[in-house]
């Protein structure tokens, strides 16, 4: 097990055909909601007032993160942030 957590930006163009960006966004949706349901995407959560979210993943290791994060639906349309997490020596969990 291995937590990281990922910060999405996101900068989807403004002269995108809005058809392709309807179906990429349904694909995006599919796609996150799929690894939630797997455990690996273990939240998501809008950055209030921007177009990013914070997530966290429970994956196996970094290659499987990236595979995730490179076969994101948006993958062409998203800046990240990726850090690992390791547990704080003052956590009551
Ligand atoms: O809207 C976003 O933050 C981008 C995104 C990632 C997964 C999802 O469903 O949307």
């Amino acid at each position: 097990m291995a937590l990281f957590y990922v910060r999405m930006d996101v900068d989807i163009p403004l002269d995108l055909d809005p058809t392709v960006r309807t179906e990429t966004l349904a694909r995006e949706k599919e796609y996150s909601q799929e690894l939630q349901r797997a455990g690996k995407w273990v939240h998501i959560w809008r950055v209030v007032g921007q177009y990013s979210n914070i997530s966290i993943f429970d994956v196996e290791s970094p290659d499987e993160l990236h595979e995730i994060l490179w076969n994101l639906p948006l993958f062409a349309y998203m800046t990240m942030e990726v850090l690992p997490l390791t547990g704080h020596p003052s956590s009551i969990a």
